[in-house]
């Protein structure tokens, strides 16, 4: 489009040229831009006649632009501005003519006011040629005209005044005038045919604008028709370069397919050579083969030969053989039936052999019921020495266990206290263990006075002793237990002292405490008396008794609300209300309820302090048995109690705090009740007052604490220096403990 736009610029910019105001010598001019016009024309021609020329469509336009428009150099018009121009040509002509028409009538105008009529003649006769050039003159005849004519009329203007003058006032007056008039006819004579000359020149020059009008059209109509085939051209190259494109594609594409297809083939070729190469070896390695064939043949044809002549051989062997076996088997025929006889004798051995194992097996159940008679005499018999041995022992003992220093207890500043041990023979023979004590203090004097104590005990444990060292003191009270016999343990001491270790345990097995190993014992010898007999049932429970209060650790919820009361009814037996008891069937069951019961306290001790070492617990195993066989019936209870710490009301940290301080009261309340009812005991009061109510743990132990039941205490001790006077106040008590004698212990059968 802006193409086309510069195209024509050029085109309609010669006009005003054409058109434009300039003296006389423009028409020269004109004449030789005309004469250039058929150069143009025909350099157009050429470039018509060859569209293809490798400047192309661009240069041509250049080509064609710059030769139209070299001569011209006016502004570029507005797309459309050609049609308007083409149109215009006579609108333009007519301002100069009319311009000229207004220079000729002032001329006449003159003349009419001088009064001389001959005067409109030249102006009436340059009247149509006027109206002519109104029709075709070209604008050439514009401005330059009007100042030609007025130039070359202007002396007549100039005369006009005199000749006004000469009129009015030399009419009259004589011959001078009249030649002076006719010097001046002359004159407009002469100026007329130039005038004449004039129109000439521009009917030529017009008829020559014509012509460069009609040529300026053609060219016109052949710049539209250029440009037309130009956009043609150019279409049909655009549409080449995109065939040129798409075939360039194609062709790129079938190169590709080409070259794929190649290395298809190089692939393929590449096969190829390395089958060719493959069968070729395989060929190597077949003639290689067959050679050795030929050689394996050749070989074994030799073999064969040899073969051949030791087959030769062994048939004559075989020949040999076979009458050997001809011979053989007559000689088995007669073995044969001597091994029948053999058979028929063994099987009359085999019948009195198992005459004799029945009458052996017979004999065997005959001595094995002997025997089992003889051992449940023996039980009896065991379980009465077995009682009898306790009851030497006394039904109250005491043992004495102090633990080891703890890891971050070994560099305690006040160290290790002076703690030694009797040797382990004097023990055995005199039945009782030996403690000693040292405390070394300041003398009023200011020397050191060493205080040395000695207490004696059933069996003392140092910290080397195990929880197994320990229990198999323990076992033959537990074993007490499914005789029918009531038993109470129960671990005294300091708060630290290892009362809970000793009672519960570690997690491991080496490290399971007096509770489980008791359990576990009675489940083995209650399997073992299965065969004499007896059938066990068992429960368990598990209390403890904080600030005088009993809570049942294996309640439902997390912790105990209810209210429990100790009874006993008129057999003496005595009951808690409200506790659950869980029946037993296997020890794994009673390692279940320890972490019910661990869990619980763990519990409370969450809500109320730490209160683990403030409370005792008891965890007590009813056993009931049964013996068809003798029709025997027991019913007794283990009691396994780990008791609050002892420690006194100075040394228990209470200070002002009211909670502590209850809890030591309670505490120091029961431990004293509790030794006081020992005491009692002791003293030989059977019948007489067992002040057993002044606490609810005495009162909760008391079946376990009368004359009829066995009861041991183990008294656990720290082995601190920091200690020493809390051991020493524990010793004291269990000494205390050690020489009550509690009556006899009952058996709980009932037949
Ligand atoms: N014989 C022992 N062998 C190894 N460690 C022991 C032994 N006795 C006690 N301990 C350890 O000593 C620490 C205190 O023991 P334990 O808790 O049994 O004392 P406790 O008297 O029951 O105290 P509390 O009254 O606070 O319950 C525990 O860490 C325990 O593992």
């Amino acid at each position: 489009m802006s193409q086309e736009q510069h195209t024509t610029a050029p085109a309609t910019s010669r006009l005003p040229r054409l058109q434009s105001p300039s003296s006389k010598r423009s028409i020269p001019t004109l004449s030789s831009t005309m004469s250039t016009l058929p150069l143009l024309t025909a350099n157009n021609a050429n470039k018509r006649k060859t569209p293809s020329s490798p400047a192309g469509p661009a240069a041509k336009r250049q080509a064609s632009a710059s030769s139209l428009g070299k001569s011209t150099s006016g502004p570029k018009k507005p797309p459309g501005f050609i049609p308007t121009t083409t149109r215009k040509p006579s609108g333009t002509l007519s301002r100069p003519t009319s311009s000229l028409s207004t220079s000729t009538r002032r001329a006449g105008s003159a003349s009419s006011n001088s009064g001389v009529a001959t005067l409109t003649g030249p102006t009436t006769r340059s009247k149509p040629t006027t109206t002519t050039a109104r029709q075709s003159r070209p604008p050439v005849a514009g401005p330059s005209t009007r100042s030609t004519l007025g130039r070359s009329v202007g002396p007549t203007r100039g005369i006009s005044p005199g000749l006004g003058a000469a009129a009015l006032g030399g009419i009259g007056s004589g011959v001078a005038s009249v030649e002076q008039f006719k010097s001046h006819d002359g004159r407009l004579h002469n100026v007329e045919k130039m005038v004449g000359g004039f129109k000439d020149l521009l009917d030529r020059e017009g008829q020559k604008i014509n012509s460069l009008q009609t040529q300026h059209a053609d060219l016109q109509a052949l710049l539209f028709s250029t440009q037309n085939t130009e956009r043609e051209a150019r279409r049909d190259l655009s549409t080449a370069s995109e065939e040129i494109a798409a075939l360039r594609s194609a062709h790129a594409r079938e190169v590709d397919d080409l070259e794929r297809a190649i290395a298809r083939k190089d692939r393929e070729k590449r096969g190829i050579e390395e089958e060719l190469r493959d069968s070729r070896d395989e060929l190597g390695r077949e003639r290689e083969m067959v050679r050795e064939l030929k050689l394996q043949v050749a070989q074994q044809s030799t073999q064969h030969l040899t073969l051949t002549a030791q087959l030769t051989a062994a048939q004559s062997q075989l020949t040999l053989l076979q009458s050997e076996v001809e011979r053989a088997t007559l000689s088995v025929s007669g073995m044969k039936a001597e091994v029948e006889i053999g058979r028929q004798e063994a099987k009359k051995a085999e019948e009195r052999a198992e005459q004799k194992v029945r009458e052996a097996e017979d004999e065997r159940d005959r001595r094995i019921a002997e025997i089992e008679l003889e051992l449940r005499e023996a039980e009896t018999i065991r379980r009465k020495l077995h009682n009898q041995v306790q009851e030497l022992k006394g039904n109250i003992r005491v043992f004495a266990r102090v633990r080891p220093a703890l890891a971050h207890e070994v560099d305690a500043p006040d160290g290790l206290a002076d703690i030694a041990y009797g040797d382990e023979r004097t023990a055995q023979e005199t039945g009782q263990g030996q403690i000693i004590v040292s405390n070394k203090s300041e003398s009023a004097m200011g020397g050191v006075r060493e205080q040395v104590n000695s207490f004696a005990f059933d069996k003392i444990f140092s910290p080397k002793a195990g929880q197994k060292e320990v229990f198999e003191e323990i076992s033959m009270l537990a074993q007490s237990v499914l005789d029918g016999y009531n038993v109470c343990i129960f671990a005294y001491g300091q708060t630290g002292s290892g009362k809970s270790w000793t009672m519960e345990g570690g997690q491991n097995e080496e490290d399971a405490g007096m509770i489980p190993r008791a359990i576990d014992m009675i489940f083995a010898a209650s399997k073992g008396l299965k065969d004499r007999g007896w059938k066990y049932q068992m429960e368990g429970q598990f209390l403890e008794v904080y600030n005088e209060v009993i809570n049942d650790l294996l309640g439902s919820g997390q912790f105990d609300t209810k209210k429990h009361e100790i009874k006993h009814d008129k057999d003496g037996k005595m009951t808690v209300t409200e506790v659950v008891s869980v029946p037993l069937s296997n020890p794994r069951q009673v390692s279940t309820l320890l972490d019910r019961a661990r869990s619980r306290r763990a519990v409370a001790a969450t809500l109320m302090n730490e209160r683990s070492s403030r409370s005792h617990s008891v965890f007590t195993l009813k056993v009931r048995g049964v013996n068809p066989l003798t029709d025997e019936k027991c019913e007794a209870m283990l009691n396994l109690v780990d008791l609050a710490g002892s420690e006194r009301l100075a040394s228990s940290g209470a200070g002002e705090n009211k909670d502590r301080l209850k809890e030591t009261i309670n505490i120091n309340r029961s431990l004293s009740a509790l030794a006081d009812v020992i005491g009692a005991l002791g003293q030989g009061t059977q019948g007489g007052h067992v002040p057993y109510r002044n606490s609810t743990l005495t009162r909760l132990l008391q079946t376990s604490l009368s004359g009829s039941s066995k009861t041991l205490m183990l008294c656990n001790l720290s082995p601190l220096a920091a200690h020493l006077s809390e051991t020493l106040c524990s010793l004291r008590f269990a000494t205390k403990v050690n020489s009550t004698c509690v009556g006899s212990a009952k058996k709980q059968i009932s037949k």
